[in-house]
C-alpha cells in the first residue's frame, strides 16, 4: 500500500520529509507485515504457557496461597527485563532504518547492470565498497551497543529473579519449619515452584516476543492508516473523453519542501488537434508544466482546466487515463517489446503494430528474433538488448499506443540525432494530427501533442511554441512570429542551427527558410 501511495503522489518522493517514510516503506513490508505471522505464533505460545502456569498455580494455590503470590513476584524481574530487551531491539531497528535503506541502495548500485559501465569506467567499486562498509560499521556499532545493553538488562533481570527465587525457597523453608506445610507437601511445593518458575520465565519471554512483534505489526497498521489517509478520495468528476481547450491559468508551482517557485504565473492554451512545443534552456521549467498537465503534480496556485472543468474536480486516475505521457526518464521494462508498448493494456496486434510503426520501430522489430514478442532484457535467457535510441522509440510507441486525446513527449528523443528526431516528430505529427499521413494510417480523431525539446528544428513543427525562462513564459507564438520578434527563441534557434545543421538537408533547409 505504501508503494502505491508513493506511485500515486510522485511529489512525496521529492519531499525530503518523505524519506523517513521511505524508511518505513523499506521496513514495514519486510519487518512489519512479516510480523503478523510471528504475532499469531507468539499468541499461541502465550496461550500454551498460560495453561502450563494455570496447572502449577493450581498445585501451589492448594498447598499455600502465599507460595503462588511469591512465585509471581519471583518471575517479575525476568519478565520486566524481557520487555525492556524487546523495546530496545525495536528502537534500534527504527534507528537503523535509514542506514539499512542506504545499504540496500548501495548494494543494488554495485550489482546493477545499468550502473556497471560507470562503476567500471570510473573504477568506483572500491569507493562504493568503502561507502557500504562505512554504513555497515555504523550498523555493526549500533547492533553491538544494543547487544551490550540487552545483556546488561538480562543479567540484572536474572539476578533479581535468582534473588526472588531465593526468597520463595526461604519462605517455603520457613513454612516447613513452623509446621504450616508438612514435609511431603513442601517437597511437592519445591518441585512445583521450580517448574512454575521455569514456565513463568518462558511465558514472560513469549509475552515479550509477542509484544515486540506487536510493535512491528502496529507500525504496519499505522502505515496502512497513513497511506489510506493520504490517498485522495476519487473525485466524482469523470474526465471528458476529449477536450476542445486545456488552459493553464496563472499556474505557479514549487516542488515540495522548497520555497523556490519553479513556475511563476504560467498561462498556456492547448487546443484539440494542435502541436504545442515548450522550449527553453536547462532548468527553465519545461518539464514541470508537462508533469502538471500529465496529472502527476498539482499546481500550488490557480489551476488547469479541461474545457470548463478544473482538473482538481476530475478523478486523477481518470484524468491520467486520458493522457499519454512519455517522460525524460522512461522505464526499460524487463518485458517483451509488445508488453513494453502495451504497458498492461493488451488490445491485440493491430494497435501495437500501428504505434510501433509510428514510432519508427518497424525495422528494429524486424531484426528481433521473435518480433514484438522478443524479451527486452539480457538478464534472462533469450533476452535481447536495444540501443538507447531504439529504447526511446519503444517509450514513444508506449505513449502513442494509448488511445487518448493528449500526448506529452518530454524530450524522449535525446539519444537520437537531430535529423532522426525531426523525422520522427514530423511523422508522429502527421499521424496523430491527421496532417498528411499515409491514407489509413492517420488517427481517427486528431490528438494534441505537447512536445518538450531542445531541438529547435522539432519545435518548429509546432502550431504554438512557449518559451520558458526561469519558470516564466517569456515568449509564445508560431515559429515565424517568434523569429520575427528576434528574442530568446530566435537566439536559441540560430544557435541550434549553427551547431547541428548539416551543410545540406531538410532540417537545415526548413530552418533557414523559416529563419
Ligand atoms: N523533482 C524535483 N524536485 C525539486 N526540484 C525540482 C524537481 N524537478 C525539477 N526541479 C527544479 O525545477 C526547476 C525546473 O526544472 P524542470 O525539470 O522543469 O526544467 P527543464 O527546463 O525541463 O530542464 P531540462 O531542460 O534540464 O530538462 C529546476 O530548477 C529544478 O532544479
Amino acid at each position: 500500500m505504501g508503494r502505491e501511495e508513493a506511485a500515486e503522489f510522485p511529489e512525496l518522493a521529492d519531499d525530503p520529509a518523505w524519506y523517513p517514510r521511505e524508511d518505513e516503506l523499506s521496513r514495514v513490508p519486510f519487518r512489519g507485515a512479516a510480523s503478523a505471522g510471528a504475532v499469531v505464533d507468539a499468541t499461541v505460545d502465550v496461550v500454551a504457557g498460560l495453561a502450563g502456569i494455570a496447572a502449577v498455580a493450581g498445585v501451589l494455590g492448594m498447598l499455600h496461597p502465599l507460595l503462588l503470590a511469591l512465585l509471581v513476584v519471583a518471575a517479575l524481574p525476568a519478565g520486566w527485563a524481557e520487555v525492556l530487551v524487546a523495546r530496545m531491539g525495536y528502537a534500534t531497528v527504527h534507528l537503523l532504518s535509514t542506514s539499512l535503506r542506504r545499504k540496500w541502495i548501495l548494494n543494488e548500485l554495485m550489482a546493477d547492470r545499468a550502473t556497471a559501465p560507470e562503476v567500471r569506467s570510473y573504477g568506483m567499486s572500491r569507493f562504493l565498497l568503502a561507502q557500504f562498509s562505512a554504513v555497515t560499521r555504523v550498523e555493526q556499532g549500533e547492533r553491538l551497543r544494543l547487544a551490550r545493553r540487552q545483556t546488561g538488562v538480562r543479567v540484572l533481570g536474572e539476578a533479581f529473579a535468582a534473588l526472588s527465587a531465593g526468597v520463595v525457597y526461604l519462605t517455603l523453608g520457613l513454612l516447613l519449619v513452623f509446621g504450616v506445610v508438612p514435609l511431603a507437601e513442601a517437597a511437592t511445593a519445591a518441585l512445583a515452584v521450580g517448574v512454575g518458575r521455569t514456565t513463568l520465565i518462558a511465558l514472560m519471554r513469549t509475552v515479550s516476543r509477542c509484544y515486540e512483534e506487536g510493535l512491528y505489526f502496529t507500525d504496519y497498521l499505522d502505515f496502512c492508516t497513513l497511506a489510506r489517509e493520504r490517498t485522495p478520495e476519487p473525485s466524482p468528476g469523470a474526465a471528458s473523453p476529449a477536450f476542445d481547450t486545456i488552459t493553464l491559468r496563472d499556474v505557479s508551482f514549487s516542488y515540495p519542501a522548497s520555497d523556490v517557485a519553479v513556475l511563476d504565473r504560467v498561462n498556456m492554451e492547448i487546443k484539440r488537434g494542435e502541436i504545442i512545443a515548450l522550449v527553453g534552456e536547462n532548468g527553465s521549467g519545461k518539464s514541470t508544466p508537462a508533469r502538471i498537465l500529465a496529472g502527476l503534480y498539482r499546481p500550488d496556485r490557480d489551476e488547469v482546466r479541461w474545457d470548463d472543468v478544473p482538473t482538481t474536480e476530475i478523478d486523477p486516475a481518470a484524468l491520467r487515463a486520458r493522457i499519454g505521457y512519455v517522460p525524460q526518464d522512461y522505464t526499460r521494462w524487463p518485458l517483451t517489446a509488445r508488453q513494453n508498448i502495451e504497458a498492461g493494456d493488451a488490445r491485440g496486434d493491430a494497435p501495437v503494430i500501428a504505434a510501433g510503426a509510428a514510432a519508427g520501430l518497424g525495422p528494429v522489430v524486424d531484426r528481433l528474433p521473435h518480433g514484438y514478442d522478443t524479451l527486452l532484457d539480457r538478464r534472462f535467457a533469450g533476452g535481447q538488448e536495444l540501443s538507447g535510441g531504439q529504447w526511446q522509440r519503444i517509450a514513444i510507441a508506449r505513449g502513442l499506443y494509448r488511445d487518448v486525446p493528449l500526448l506529452i513527449f518530454d524530450e524522449p528523443t535525446a539519444a537520437m540525432d537531430a535529423r532522426a528526431e525531426h523525422a520522427l516528430f514530423a511523422d508522429v505529427s502527421a499521424r496523430v494530427l491527421g496532417r498528411g499521413a499515409p491514407a489509413g494510417e492517420e488517427d481517427r480523431q486528431p490528438r494534441t501533442v505537447v512536445l518538450i525539446t531542445h531541438r529547435m528544428t522539432s519545435a518548429q513543427l509546432a502550431d504554438r511554441i512557449y518559451v520558458l525562462d526561469r519558470g516564466r513564459i517569456v515568449e509564445h507564438g508560431a515559429h515565424a512570429g517568434l523569429m520575427a520578434q528576434d528574442g530568446l527563441y530566435a537566439e536559441l534557434f540560430r544557435l541550434h542551427l549553427a551547431v547541428y545543421a548539416a551543410p545540406s538537408g531538410a532540417v537545415e533547409e526548413s530552418g533557414a527558410a523559416a529563419g
